[in-house]
């Protein structure tokens, strides 16, 4: 685009910011509710919330809780909740079995939700990590995360989830080919409106710190995830990952972590025009609200801002831990 302009002073760009109504008027993007996926962390027990200390205003919630959460924030205008489980350590183990268990915290919680808010998106997460005895997305075995024998396990994973009533499976695990087994997996079950949010480009990231405290999987993790997760150095190789998804299947991808990947944001929505999301994550989160209680920077206009900033990088939608806070200050 080579935008036409007079010199000065026949052009004074001044002109369209001078009051906000003009702003208004020439604003080019807009983040609303309906842009919003809430990812929550779902633990054990009864009328349950216990607060997550590296992510202030984060809290883990009980089944019940959270379909109670669930019911409020759809009603702030919400669309869609994404669920993480805080599994026990006594669920946790070599064959990350729970992870298709009919009956684990995900699959509950999905049920809770379908029956408290029957309209309300509900998605989940394909990975091993929180069932998984090592951290990892993947199986380890002789010290190498192993592809093949993973997939297989996700495909369990995500027909359990299916089962279970999500709307949308989010595979977070890096794993080559597991869109096209579970999509398939999917389609002979008679899940053929399941949808896949696909985490094609994410990244080997420092700022996912807070969430591995959230689920617990912190103290598991031995080494890092940079035999699956990407190298933040690289670009094209996003986009490959992203054509390699779709082309197996996916209806919709995901960028993550956000803001300081919003360049590939920008690159898969003008590459592809495909239904393109960023995961604002755990990282990002805390340090807006760690500026925020010091007071070292205005934290609803930070958050405002940083969300805006990802319609601007071509998103249709942002995961992000502000969503009910956004939520509350938009209504
Ligand atoms: N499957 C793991 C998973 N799913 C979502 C996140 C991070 C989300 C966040 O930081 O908010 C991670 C962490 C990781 O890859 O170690």
């Amino acid at each position: 685009m080579q935008p036409i302009q007079a010199p000065f002073p026949a052009t004074r760009l001044r002109r369209t910011r001078k009051s906000g109504a003009i702003r208004d008027l020439v604003q080019e993007n807009v983040f609303t509710v309906k842009d919003l996926i809430w990812p929550v962390f779902v633990c054990e027990g009864e009328n349950h919330e216990e607060p997550v200390p590296s992510m202030p205003g984060v809290f883990r919630r009980s089944v019940d809780r959270v379909a109670e959460a669930a019911r409020e924030v759809f009603d702030l205008g919400i669309p869609a909740i994404c669920l993480f489980p805080y599994t026990p350590g006594d669920k946790r183990s070599a064959d990350a079995s729970e992870a298709w268990n009919p009956e684990n915290l995900s699959n509950r919680a999905t049920r809770a939700i379908k029956a408290a808010v029957p309209e309300m998106l509900v998605m989940t997460d394909v990975a091993l990590d929180p069932y998984s005895d090592t951290g990892q997305d993947g199986f380890v075995i002789d010290g190498e995360i192993v592809n093949d024998l993973t997939v297989e396990a996700l495909v369990k994973q995500a027909v359990s989830q299916a089962e279970a009533g999500a709307d949308i499976i989010g595979p977070s695990d890096m794993m080559d080919s597991r869109i096209g087994a579970i999509r398939a997996a999917l389609e002979a079950g008679g899940h053929q409106n399941v949808m896949i949010l696909s985490y094609a480009a994410k990244y080997a990231s420092a700022f996912y710190g807070p969430f591995r405290d959230a689920v617990g999987a912190s103290g598991a993790l031995k080494g890092d995830k940079k035999t699956y997760q990407m190298d933040p150095g690289n670009s094209d190789e996003a986009v490959r990952l992203v054509a390699r998804d779709l082309s197996e299947g996916a209806d919709m991808v995901m960028v993550k972590p956000g803001m300081p990947y919003l360049d590939i944001c920008r690159r898969v929505k003008d590459s592809f025009g495909v239904p393109t999301f960023a995961y604002q994550v755990s990282g990002e989160y805390a340090m807006i609200q760690a500026a925020a209680q010091n007071g070292w920077i205005d934290g609803e206009k930070a958050m405002v801002e940083s969300l805006m900033a990802f319609k601007r990088a071509g998103c249709d939608g942002v995961l992000s831990y502000f969503a009910p806070a956004f939520a509350r200050l938009a209504g």
